[in-house]
């Protein structure tokens, strides 16, 4: 398998020396969903910014599909960045909100507003076009800010923490849509969450990160297979997979208290 991801031995030290990173070391490859799983504050965000070329490494490398973030935000389309916040222009319809990065991006406007209408379809919101911010959900403008991503045709997709502000009942519908599309597009995604269930539910591997400074403590794979309904939850392999992330997340917080 191709390298999609790679940190190579990261440390981030912010300029009011806070380190967020310590020689942090993972390569994730073509394909792959990899959550990072961590307690608040232990860099996860800090590390999936600087795939988007958002920050660069104090010390060490991150390389997206071979190249430096910076370059492939640059000169291509191959990344794509969702945020825990929608971020939608609340003058823009929903279908415009999806065409402004195709616009920036050129190329026939026939096609851009058929390739918008074809994500909208895809995250549910076909009949909404023409509605604006104001009238959605939550959990819709997180499905429009998900097509918006989805449109420019992505090889890697970073999410940080987009189902966090959402109630339980859509977080569990967000999360089978985004396992559908994952499978559909065969796309890399690197997902952010807090939230171990989310974690085993969504991962082919977690990469689970220890309290500051940014460390991973350890990387599980997760062997279920696909497709994972929602009622996986009440599978004992599940269970399990739950437990081991929680006890290497409590484990490694343990340890650190009592340094
Ligand atoms: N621009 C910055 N300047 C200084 N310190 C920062 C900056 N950005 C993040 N930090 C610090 O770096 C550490 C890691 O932050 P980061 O946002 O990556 O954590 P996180 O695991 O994503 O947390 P959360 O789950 O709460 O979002 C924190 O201590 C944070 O305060």
């Amino acid at each position: 398998m191709k390298e999609a991801v790679a940190f190579k031995q990261v440390d981030k030290i912010f300029n009011n020396e806070t380190i967020a990173l310590s020689d942090f070391d993972l390569t994730v490859h073509e394909g792959e969903f990899v959550c990072f799983l961590g307690p608040s504050g232990c860099g996860k965000s800090t590390a999936l910014r600087m795939v988007a070329g958002l920050g660069e490494p104090t010390n060490g490398e991150v390389e997206v599909f071979g190249h430096s973030p910076k370059e492939l935000i640059q000169d291509t389309n191959d990344i794509a960045f969702v945020f825990q916040d929608a971020n939608l222009l609340p003058w823009k319809t929903v279908l415009d909100n999806v065409l402004l990065p195709l616009r920036l991006r050129g190329g026939s406007k026939r096609e851009q507003k058929k390739e918008a209408v074809r994500v909208l379809k895809m995250v549910g919101l076909a009949d909404y076009l023409k509605a604006y911010p104001r009238q959605l959900s939550g959990g819709m403008k997180m499905r429009v800010s998900i097509a918006r991503a989805l449109a420019a045709k992505p090889k890697l997709l970073l999410m940080d923490e987009p189902f966090a502000a959402l109630d339980e009942i859509t977080r569990q519908t967000l999360q089978q849509e985004l396992l559908d599309i994952w499978q559909k597009e065969k796309m890399t995604i690197l997902f952010v969450t807090h939230n171990v269930f989310e974690a085993v539910l969504l991962s082919t591997r977690i990469a689970v990160m220890s309290a500051r400074p940014g460390r991973l403590s350890s990387v599980i794979d997760i062997d279920i297979p696909f497709p994972r309904p929602a009622s996986i939850r009440t599978n004992p392999k599940f269970n399990e997979y739950v437990d081991l992330a929680s006890e290497k997340l409590e484990g490694r917080q343990e340890r650190e208290e009592a340094k």
